[in-house]
Parts: structure tokens; C-alpha cells; sequence
């Protein structure tokens, strides 16, 4: 099953001046920035009531955030949705037909297992999976 909504993820060109901007918007501070080398991203997170907002940042020039905001600009890139049981949902999405960008669960930000669904099959919105990392036994 479905959670809440765990963050919107907004591409941005600089999370220098991003940064900033979204303080200055939710009137809270920053209060993590982490380098995804998997997903060559830079990454900025805010609380925003029980949800986030996590700022992507390319972290080089042929990432897919440089080549989404070279097609669409700045602006929404995808939603996350917290999940309980990532396996299971991966599994029931892909036998419901929706296409998995990987077979998997990857490794995302801020301690979370992630998956992505294609936007063509989900009313052109990239749709995020992200489970809490289960602690190290
Ligand atoms: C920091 C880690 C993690 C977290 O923990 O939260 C993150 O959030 S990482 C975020 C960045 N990573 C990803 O987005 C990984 C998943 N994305 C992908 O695999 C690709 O971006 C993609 C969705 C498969 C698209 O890649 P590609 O096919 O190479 O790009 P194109 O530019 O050719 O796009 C094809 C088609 O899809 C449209 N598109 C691309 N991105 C988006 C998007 N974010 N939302 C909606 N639509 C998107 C693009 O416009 C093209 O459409 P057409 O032009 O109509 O063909
Ligand atoms: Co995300």
C-alpha cells in the first residue's frame, strides 16, 4: 500500500541559490544536503509539514536532472511516495503493468530504498517508491 506523499523532488540548476529560496519560502531551515553518486544528484531537504522537499541538483552535465531541465526547464521532477514494503509494491505495480525503471530496490537519499515508475504509464508524472533502510542486523 501506498503511504504519504514523502517528498516532491524539484530540479533546480544551483542549489546555491535554491538553497536559499525555499528556506526563505518554508521558513525552515535546510537541514541536510547529500551527493546521490548512484543517481548523480546533489541534494537538498527540507521538512514542509509531514512531507519534504528534496531539491536536485545535477551533479554532472549528462545526468538525467541537466537533461530534464534541458527539455522542461526548473520546476516539479517527480513524486515520492513512502512505501512499507517496497518488494511487495514493486511486485504488484510491474503485475499491474506499470514500468519499473529498476528491477530492484536502489539505493536513494536520506537512508531510503527507491524505485521508479515510467512517467509514460503514469500520466506523464516520474512516480518514486522509497521505503525506510531497514537498520543492520
Ligand atoms: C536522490 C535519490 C532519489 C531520492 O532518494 O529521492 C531521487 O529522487 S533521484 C532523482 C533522479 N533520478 C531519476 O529520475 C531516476 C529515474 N529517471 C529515469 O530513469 C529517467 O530520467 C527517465 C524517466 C527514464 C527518463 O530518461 P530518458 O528516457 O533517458 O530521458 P528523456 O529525456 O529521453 O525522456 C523520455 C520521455 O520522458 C519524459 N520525462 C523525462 N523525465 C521526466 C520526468 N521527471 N517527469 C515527467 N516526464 C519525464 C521526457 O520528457 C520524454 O518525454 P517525450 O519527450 O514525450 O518522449
Ligand atoms: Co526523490
Amino acid at each position: 500500500m501506498m503511504d504519504k506523499i514523502e517528498h516532491i523532488g524539484i530540479a533546480v540548476k544551483s542549489l546555491e541559490a535554491a538553497i536559499p529560496l525555499y528556506e526563505q519560502l518554508l521558513n525552515t531551515p535546510c537541514y541536510k544536503t547529500e551527493l546521490v553518486a548512484a543517481e548523480n544528484v546533489n541534494t537538498a531537504f527540507f521538512n514542509a509539514g509531514p512531507n519534504k522537499i528534496e531539491l536536485l541538483e545535477s551533479a554532472s552535465p549528462d545526468g538525467v536532472i541537466a537533461k530534464f531541465i534541458e527539455k522542461k526547464g526548473e520546476g516539479i521532477h517527480h513524486i515520492a511516495f513512502a512505501v512499507a514494503d517496497i518488494d511487495a509494491e514493486m511486485k504488484r505495480l510491474a503485475a499491474a503493468g506499470f514500468t519499473l525503471l529498476n528491477e530492484t530496490p536502489k539505493q536513494g537519499a536520506d537512508n531510503k530504498l527507491v524505485c521508479f515508475l515510467h512517467p509514460k504509464n503514469t500520466n506523464g508524472v516520474l512516480i518514486e517508491l522509497c521505503m525506510e533502510k531497514p537498520a543492520a542486523q
